[in-house]
């Protein structure tokens, strides 16, 4: 599968490539911009690992790439970032009747919509899952293996973003997919919370058993954890959405007794509220976190 370079822009010690292909899973063409740090363009011959950033509703690849600082870090200790879009998007692409931004385009909550219309374009579990890591390992590795996007690879992610990331992580964890998994903000629980019941009724429909194939807090009770597993968590207390669509608590409740008890290492940071500035102040710990799991330190 072949990337139209958008543009490629000089950041860091590196550079940030808007991206764009057309994909299988959504039917669609997608955006994706990926950071290749400065070690891509040393003369190494060490495979970099990577690390998926999944957004929340409303954003683009731009959100992150903007004002996240991902790339300071990714140059510190050597990993690509990849920051897919969140939902197919164009026309013929079905949204929210009412377009609001807490659905449809913008808001595809990376499962695999069941549901018409927008079985036709959401699924973006198999895109960011699955169809998106073999791409780009196609085709930054023509000319033999540079960057792993495959196997030594991490994910994490925000609100929205967040909840994909720990649901893809758990949902892949048979077959260990991410060597870790982090999360800012993250919705943990959205079969009970508005943002994803009105989600999970729209792309999955009334069937409440398929809700718990994507909610973690319903996964955690079926995935065994391994070894040293941990998820590691950061929520702001001045975060406007805390009590009524994040709700923490629910993750650290739903890990007791399970295999997964004290493994959710949840930091709640007093002051703090949903936005970049958030994100970013947490990154390098999620960094540090991510380069400790793919062996960079
Ligand atoms: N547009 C909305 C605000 C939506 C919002 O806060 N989006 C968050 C993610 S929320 C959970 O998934 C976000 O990341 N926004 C983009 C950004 O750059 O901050 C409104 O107008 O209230």
């Amino acid at each position: 599968m072949t990337f139209k370079i958008n543009q490629e822009i000089a950041v860091c010690g590196g550079r940030l490539l808007k991206l764009s292909h057309e994909s299988i899973a959504t039917k669609t063409s997608m955006d994706v911009n990926v950071y290749l740090p400065k070690q891509f363009y040393q003369k190494s011959s060490k495979i970099i690992p990577s690390i998926y950033y999944l957004s929340g509703l409303t954003c683009s690849p731009q959100n992150a790439s903007e004002k996240a600082f991902w790339q300071i870090q990714a140059d510190k200790y050597g990993f690509v970032m990849v920051f897919p879009d969140t939902s197919p998007r164009g026309e013929g692409v079905a949204t929210d009747p009412e377009n609001s931004w807490d659905f449809g385009i913008g808001a595809g909550f990376y499962v695999n919509a069941t549901e018409e219309p927008y079985s036709k374009n959401y699924h973006m579990f198999d895109y960011v899952h699955n169809e998106l890591p073999k791409s780009l390992s196609e085709h930054f590795n023509k000319d033999g293996k540079k960057i792993d996007f495959l196997d030594n690879i991490a994910i994490t992610g925000h609100s929205m973003g967040g909840f994909g990331a720990i649901s893809g992580y758990l949902k892949t964890l048979d077959k260990n997919q991410y060597k870790s998994c982090s999360a800012f903000a993250p919705i943990v629980n959205p079969m009970n919370v508005p943002w994803g019941q009105k989600a999970f009724k729209g792309y999955l429909g009334d069937d409440k058993s398929k809700w718990e194939q994507y909610d973690p807090c319903q996964l955690l009770k079926v995935v065994p954890s391994k070894n040293n597993d941990k998820i590691l968590i950061h929520v702001g207390t001045n975060d406007p959405f805390l009590e009524r669509e994040l709700k923490p608590d629910n993750i650290v409740e739903a890990s007791k007794g399970t295999t997964w008890e004290n493994k959710i290492d949840m930091n709640i940071a007093e002051g703090f509220d949903h936005s970049y500035y958030f994100i970013s102040t947490f990154v390098p710990m999620h960094a540090e976190f991510h380069a400790k799991n793919l062996g960079l330190i």
